[in-house]
C-alpha cells in the first residue's frame, strides 16, 4: 500500500508538487499517468527517500523510505535505467546489491532468468547494452528484494513490442500475487493495457484516482455511427428516445446516450435500411488530454 498525503516539493518558485494525495492497492497495477513536467519523477522521489517533501507524507507499508530498515525487501524501485555502473556486467552488478542487502546470492539468477537475461548477456558488460536491456536488468533488480511495493518509473520507454508485452504480463503476475505495483508514464497508450487503476497528475496536482473503466468515463461518451438513407427521420426517433444526435453528413448520424443494440431495435421496428452501426467505445486517450489540457507545459510544435 502506498500513502501520499498533502504532498507538496517546491523547488526556489516552481512548485513541482502541489497538496498532493493518493492511495495506491495492493493486487493491481497502477498507472502514474500526466503529462511531461506533471510531478511523477518527483512523486516517486519522495517516496524513495531520495528528496525530502516540502511538506506532507508519502509512506510505502506505512512508513517513509528513510526509517525502513529493510530497504530493498521492502520496497522495489526503477527510477533511470542508465543509471547503472557501466564497467560491470548485470550478474556482478546484481551480486553486489543482493550482498550489501543481505539477499541470498541465489536470486541473482532467479530474477535474470525472470527478466530474460540469461546466458552471455548477463556476463556483458552494462556500458554495451542498448536501452531495452538496461531496462530489463532495472527491473531485475526492482525484483531482487522480492518486495511487497514495486515503483516503475516509465520502464516501457526503449522496449520493443514483444518486450512491452513481457512486461505488460509480468506486472500484472506481480499484482496478482497480491503485490502494489505503481508505474508512471506520460502515454495514455501506454497505460490503457497495463494498468487497471490511475493515478493522473497534471501541474503537481491530482486531477483523477480511480479505475480505468471510470476514467474512460468522465471523457468523451461512447458514440454510435449510424449510416442509413433515412437519417432525418432516424434522428428525430433516435432524439425522442432521449439521445444526443449530430447529423455527420446527409446519411451519417453520430449518437450518444442510446446503444447500438437499441438503435438496430428502433431502425427495425421502423423498417429504416441500415448501411453502418458501428460502436465506438470512450477513447481514454481523448479523455486524458481532455483533462490534462490545461496541464501540458509544453505544446506540440511550440519550442522550449
Ligand atoms: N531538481 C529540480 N530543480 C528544479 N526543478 C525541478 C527539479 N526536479 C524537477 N523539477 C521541476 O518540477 C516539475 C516536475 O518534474 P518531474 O520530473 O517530477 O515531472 P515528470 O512528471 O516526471 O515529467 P517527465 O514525464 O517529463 O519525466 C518540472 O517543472 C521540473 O522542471
Amino acid at each position: 500500500m502506498i500513502e501520499v498525503s498533502k504532498l507538496t516539493r517546491r523547488y526556489g518558485d516552481t512548485t513541482a508538487v502541489r497538496d498532493l494525495s493518493f492511495t495506491v492497492r495492493p493486487g493491481h497495477v497502477t498507472g502514474f499517468l500526466g503529462p511531461n513536467g506533471a510531478g511523477k519523477t518527483t512523486t516517486l522521489r519522495m517516496l524513495l527517500g531520495l528528496i525530502e517533501p516540502t511538506s506532507g507524507t508519502a509512506t510505502v507499508s506505512g512508513h517513509s523510505f528513510r526509517r525502513h530498515p529493510r530497504g530493498l525487501h521492502h520496497v522495489g524501485a526503477l527510477l533511470d535505467a542508465g543509471d547503472v555502473h557501466g564497467g560491470r556486467s548485470a550478474r556482478a552488478h546484481l551480486h553486489a546489491l543482493a550482498r550489501s542487502n543481505g539477499i541470498p546470492t541465489r536470486r541473482v539468477d532467479e530474477v535474470l532468468t525472470e527478466v530474460g537475461l540469461t546466458g552471455a548477456a548477463a556476463r556483458r558488460r552494462i556500458g554495451g547494452y542498448s536501452l531495452g536491456m538496461k531496462q530489463r536488468l532495472g527491473i531485475a533488480t526492482a525484483l531482487l528484494g522480492d518486495p511487497p511495493v514495486l515503483l516503475f518509473d516509465e520502464p516501457l520507454n526503449g522496449l520493443d513490442p514483444e518486450g512491452v508485452l513481457w512486461v505488460r504480463q509480468l506486472f500484472r503476475r506481480l499484482a496478482a500475487e497480491g503485490r502494489t505495483v505503481f508505474v508512471s508514464s506520460h502515454l495514455m497508450s501506454e497505460m490503457e493495457h497495463t494498468a487497471d487503476e490511475l493515478v493522473v497528475i497534471g501541474r503537481g496536482e491530482l486531477i483523477a484516482a480511480e479505475s480505468l473503466d471510470e476514467f474512460a468515463a468522465r471523457g468523451t461518451q461512447p458514440t454510435v455511427t449510424v449510416r442509413t438513407p433515412d437519417a432525418g427521420a432516424l434522428a428525430a426517433l433516435l432524439s425522442a428516445e432521449g439521445a444526443a444526435v449530430v447529423p455527420y453528413d446527409t446519411e451519417t448520424l453520430k449518437v450518444a446516450g442510446v446503444d447500438s443494440v437499441r438503435i438496430g431495435e428502433i431502425a427495425h421496428e421502423h423498417r429504416f435500411l441500415l448501411w453502418e452501426l458501428a460502436a465506438q467505445a470512450a477513447s481514454l486517450e481523448a479523455a486524458f488530454m481532455e483533462l490534462t489540457a490545461d496541464s501540458v507545459e509544453y505544446l506540440a510544435g511550440e519550442s522550449r
